[in-house]
């Protein structure tokens, strides 16, 4: 068995105990800097090579950075091998899917055209046209069967029409929020359930679940059938640190679902994040809902900048550049803009625009090709916003050099020109002094020495009167104010 990192001697004897608890329900709640990825870390390692159960080991997070972070300091404290096939560090998506394959592969549901192997796409945005309307095409179940329907909301928003949906579909695409549609249709069932339990059983002996309090109902449905199944579920959260609430996550019902079933329950409370005493009482304050009043900073103060959205970070202190495109500039549009955006940012700040990926999947590129066939086009519009080319001109001159490249571009590129994005990428070329820019989401489980967050009027109130946990934009804000090893600033 490989030696765990040196790190475990320091952990505290909380920290231990949750990591080690024999219990085969164990729900461990910490506050920011208190060692949650730490004890998921620990608990996957002990797991992994308590026994030669062949079975696996998983440990699931909400988002690709979080799951990244857990993976890393898995194999830092217990080496490569702790993740070798069939024990995994992935997102929760991706145990859906895998969940959603089995049920086909076992023939309790059908897919449209008898599909048993799906390509789950993050997004449709980047696969098919979408154009505006209430009518949003979803799957729902019908006697085992995954059929197409339409859902009519009540606000419009960008959707594929019904005709693309359904070829995609039925030629074995689907995106993610497809999966979990299918998913939830097929658990009105006892079969699929039955099928479910059995796979927990005979496949995971242990399940770990970190940022618990993001989960939807649906989550909390597979926690129940994996409870059944597996020898081991431990849940990892703070119920302050809620975000998903734009994808149905109810923190308060987590609390109840917590509450109602036995879980063994290890509260760590102390942080080690916090290295002067202000930022100490700061987070102390916020947690007891007490008033609090931010010192004003300037973004140049800063290690980074944090806003509610990407559109308060574009608006404010030129210094600051934000690590995405403000949405709304076109699909095409935002995806050759975030690839410019990237270059900025990785000369400037030596780091990676947040949606580098989805941006190559809608101009439907490899990697490789950034750093090869792009690069000079890319880097030809940068100088020339740099030198104060006027943003038309110098779009023309990208879309005629990435059209060049990839013919199919050519008439979308012409449709929107996103001047204002340019104007935005030019008034921050020349600084040398840039700090990036993140959005409270973004900036989840992640540290830095000083942070300015750029308040909005809601927020100052909101702190004036004390944070409210049952607030989604409260515990947004709490989150980017518990970033900071040594300082948090109010942006000026
Ligand atoms: N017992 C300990 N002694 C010293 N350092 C520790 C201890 N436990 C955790 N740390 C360190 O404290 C920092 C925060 O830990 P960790 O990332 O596990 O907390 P977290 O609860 O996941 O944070 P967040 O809620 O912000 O995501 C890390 O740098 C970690 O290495």
């Amino acid at each position: 068995m490989p030696k765990p990192g040196a790190g475990i001697k320091s952990l505290t004897p909380r920290q231990l105990m949750a990591s080690g608890s024999p219990h085969g329900r164990v729900y461990v709640e910490a506050a920011p800097g208190s060692g949650k990825t730490t004890v998921s870390a620990l608990r996957f390692g002990l797991h992994r090579f308590a026994t030669t159960d062949r079975r696996a080991v998983v440990a699931v997070s909400f988002t690709r950075s979080a799951t990244e972070e857990l993976r890393n300091r898995v194999i830092r404290h217990w080496g490569p091998s702790s993740v070798t096939w069939p024990h995994r560090i992935v997102t929760l998506d991706s145990l859906l899917c895998d969940l959603l394959f089995h049920l086909l592969q076992e023939g309790v549901l059908q897919w449209p055209g008898g599909h048993t192997d799906l390509e789950v796409l993050d997004t449709w945005r980047t696969a098919l046209p979408a154009k505006r309307g209430r009518i949003r095409p979803v799957l729902s179940v019908d006697s085992r069967q995954v059929v197409i329907r339409t859902v009519d909301e009540s606000q419009s928003s960008n959707h594929p029409s019904v005709t693309d949906f359904r070829k995609a579909i039925s030629e074995g695409r689907c995106t993610h929020d497809n999966v979990r549609e299918a998913l939830q249709g097929a658990l009105a069932t006892g079969e699929a359930r039955k099928a479910l339990t059995s796979y927990f059983e005979t496949t995971i002996r242990s399940l770990t679940v970190d940022e618990v309090f993001d989960a939807n109902d649906l989550d909390r449905d597979i926690f129940s059938l994996a409870a059944s199944g597996c020898r081991s579920l431990a849940l990892v959260g703070d119920p302050w640190q809620a975000l998903y609430q734009f994808r149905g996550a109810r923190p308060a019902a987590m609390t109840t679902y917590i509450s109602e079933n036995s879980f063994a329950t290890y509260r760590l409370d102390e942080s080690f994040r916090w290295g002067s005493d202000r930022q100490a009482s700061l987070t102390s304050k916020l947690r007891r809902r007490m008033p609090v009043q931010l010192p004003p900073g300037l973004a140049q103060d800063a290690d980074v900048v944090i806003a509610h959205k990407w559109q308060e970070l574009w608006g404010a202190d030129p210094h600051v550049l934000p690590l995405a495109i403000k949405p709304g500039v076109g699909q095409v549009q935002e995806a050759i803009c975030t690839l410019l955006l990237n270059e900025i940012t990785q000369h400037a700040l030596g780091l990676q625009a947040v949606f580098l990926h989805d941006a190559l999947t809608t101009l439907g590129l490899e990697k490789e090709e950034l750093a090869t066939t792009l690069h000079p086009c890319l880097q030809d519009a940068v100088s020339h916003l740099r030198d104060g080319a006027p943003s038309r001109q110098v779009w023309q001159c990208l879309s005629n050099g990435l059209a060049d490249l990839m013919p199919a571009l050519a008439a979308q590129c012409c449709a929107r020109k996103p001047l204002r994005a340019l104007t935005r990428l030019q008034l921050r070329l020349g600084d040398d002094q840039l700090v990036p820019g993140l959005t409270c989401h973004q900036s989840k489980g992640r540290e830095w020495d000083t942070v300015a967050i750029k308040l909005s009027t809601a927020d100052t109130s909101a702190l004036a009167r004390g944070l409210d946990p049952t607030e989604a934009d409260h515990r947004s804000l709490y989150v980017a104010l518990t970033r900071a090893r040594l300082n948090t600033l109010a942006l000026t």
